[in-house]
């Protein structure tokens, strides 16, 4: 349903994504991973319509995504990114009520409907109790729960995620992965977190220099090697005996000399 064509990104004369094609499947949840500045949040912008590729294309139900009226692109894709929105003077409940802005018609007012689907979506959020709070009066978490809701609000068959588990204490991170697990739709989320990645995703795309160096299932992808590879980390791994997927040990250099 979605199909990454051979993009290349570059700013000025630096490649920062070289030749990327991937496909993802409809209802499948993604994970991708990468050391810093590996081109994670540069791929999801492209994927998102932030970025414009320098050369590729990215193909939604056949058709090229730059070529989709804004409105419709809206009504399929949602974006929770890394940044907080700056916006003032907005209360938790009007923030994701702005989620539902591509469904409406110009200065149409909120339905019943809409207001449903907003309590909804703040309850799954676990922000239900912020609704009257003003949002720039909340802490980082608060704030990336309720961008969170806000995206389940626009009801899109994808959704994108930049680093979702950032800022969320244990209880947040492991709700909220069990939330974006939960849902039918498609899921493509930059993690940093390797056991979290492997515990939730259905494939992994492993990111290096800007460039796909693997594409698969976690198993497939999360090896000890690889790993290496990649993150230039020793590990040892074992399964983990409830999720029955790969389980991340990381040897730092203090632990390997045994001080
Ligand atoms: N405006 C810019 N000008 C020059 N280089 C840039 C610009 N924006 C991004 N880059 C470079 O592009 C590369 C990829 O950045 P990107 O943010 O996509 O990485 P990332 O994998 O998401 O990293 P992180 O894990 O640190 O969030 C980095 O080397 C970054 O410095």
């Amino acid at each position: 349903m979605l199909d990454i064509q051979h993009i290349s990104y570059d700013i000025q004369d630096k490649q920062i994504l070289k030749d990327i094609s991937c496909s993802v499947q409809k209802g499948s949840f993604i994970g991708l991973i990468g050391p810093n500045g590996s081109g994670k949040s540069t791929l999801l912008k492209v994927m998102y319509r932030y970025f414009k590729p320098s050369n590729g294309l990215v193909v939604m139900n056949e058709q090229d995504i730059w070529k989709m009226p804004e409105k419709q692109y809206a009504k399929e894709v949602a974006v929770v990114s890394q940044e907080s929105p700056v916006i003032f003077d907005f209360t938790v409940k009007e923030l994701v009520l702005m989620g539902r802005t591509p469904h409406k018609k110009l200065f149409a007012r909120d339905t019943e409907e809409d207001l449903r689907i907003v309590e909804e979506c703040m309850a799954l959020a676990d922000i239900a109790h912020l609704a009257d709070r003003q949002f720039s009066n909340l802490s980082g978490g608060e704030k990336k729960r309720v961008t969170v809701a806000r995206a389940l609000a626009q009801q899109t068959d994808i959704l994108i995620l930049d680093e979702p588990t950032n800022h969320l204490d244990i209880e947040h991170q492991l709700q909220l992965m069990d939330l974006i697990h939960s849902l039918p739709i498609t899921i493509i989320a930059a993690l940093h977190d390797l056991n979290l990645a492997a515990a939730y995703c259905d494939d992994l795309i492993a990111l290096k220099d800007g460039a796909v160096h693997y594409h698969g299932t976690p198993d497939e992808v999360l090896t000890t090697e690889k790993i290496k590879e990649i993150f230039r980390v020793d590990t040892v791994l074992s399964t983990d005996p409830v999720t029955k997927r790969p389980h991340i040990q990381y040897m730092s250099k203090r632990w390997k000399e045994g001080k």
